[in-house]
């Protein structure tokens, strides 16, 4: 079947769980194609899936968890001094309760995060725009730049796999060059979907937080399954698929009253692609749906909003 009568045939997004997709064995072509196609489905119908067998040791997870606990049980005081609003324009550092608001029906986000944007040796040091320029570390925990690090790598590795099999869901080579019963108000992060291609998502085990919206407006939970990552369509793969992988609508709100950790890495385009439709994925029933923006263009008006224009005012 064709990409779009692929979508056609689906389901609409009236999911109510969430596939759990094991990527332990893709060393063999026939092996990446059924995984291809496993993923397609997920992405066409939820958006969302679950990756075991992803080879994350978990003593990676372990230390980089623990080197956040010491972190974010630091003073506010001491945390503020990384804030990265005041660092700059280009999302380094800390960002404290209330710093963003992604949902503007909302009045903020009350979890706090910590922005290691980019492998020290992928980025460019340069301010060229969002999420460039020079990372920033805290100075305590010690080990705190080597345990996102370690993570990052191996996890960048799980990234670059996703990459291709994505490509291969969507009919293209692997390796294809582009040219081109929660409150609402304040919740942990708001509704939103992503906003780059892709997220994996390591979430701490035992608390339920994240659930992601179908198209009956039901919340479905996608409840921490232990040894797995989450993975979700953002918007940069949902315009490039003319919506025929779905970016779905998602929000984290911890009500325990226990610390709950995650660890999001977004894999987005390069700054420079520009984002045009796939011809596969475009009908005469199905007309091309965005305008073309380049991917970094996109992602600095998505930050743009989130960060300053939606944040009500002081
Ligand atoms: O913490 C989570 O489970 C989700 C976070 C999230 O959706 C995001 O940072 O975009
Ligand atoms: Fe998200």
């Amino acid at each position: 079947m064709s990409l779009v009568e692929s979508a056609a045939a689906a389901s609409d997004g009236a999911f109510d769980s969430i596939p759990v997709i094991n990527i332990r064995d893709a060393s063999t072509p026939e092996r990446r194609a059924s995984l291809a196609h496993e993923i397609r489905s997920a992405c066409i119908n939820v958006g969302f899936f679950y990756i075991t067998g992803h080879g994350i040791p978990q003593e990676t997870i372990d230390n980089l968890v623990a080197a956040m606990e010491s972190y974010f049980s630091l003073p506010l005081e001491t945390k503020m001094k990384l804030h990265h609003k005041e660092i700059g324009p280009n999302f380094k550092g800390y960002n404290p309760p209330l710093g963003s608001n992604v949902d503007p029906a909302n009045m903020g986000d009350i979890r706090e995060s910590f922005f290691t944007p980019d492998s020290e040796e992928l980025v460019s040091t340069e301010n060229e725009g969002a999420m460039t320029a020079t990372n920033v570390w805290p100075s305590e925990p010690a080990g705190f730049r080597d345990a996102f690090l370690d993570y990052f790598h191996v996890a960048l590795g799980v990234g670059r796999l996703l990459f291709r099999l994505f490509a291969l869901a969507l009919d293209l080579p692997e390796t294809p060059r582009t040219t081109g019963p929660v409150s609402d108000g304040y919740v942990g992060i708001g509704a939103h979907s992503d906003f780059e291609c892709f997220a994996m998502l390591w979430q701490q085990p035992d608390i339920q937080a994240l659930q992601i919206l179908n198209s009956e407006k039901q919340w479905i939970n996608a409840t921490p399954i232990p040894g797995t990552l989450v993975i979700n369509i953002g918007d940069q793969l949902a315009r490039w698929t003319n919506d025929i992988f779905r970016s779905t609508v998602h929000r984290a709100t911890n009500r325990t009253g226990v610390h709950r950790y995650s660890v999001v890495l977004f894999i987005g385009s390069d700054r420079d692609v520009s984002m045009e439709a796939i011809p596969s994925c475009v009908s005469a029933d199905r007309p091309s749906k965005y305008e073309t923006i380049t991917a970094g263009d996109y992602l600095a008006k998505r930050l743009d909003e989130m960060y300053y224009k939606n944040m009500p005012p002081a």
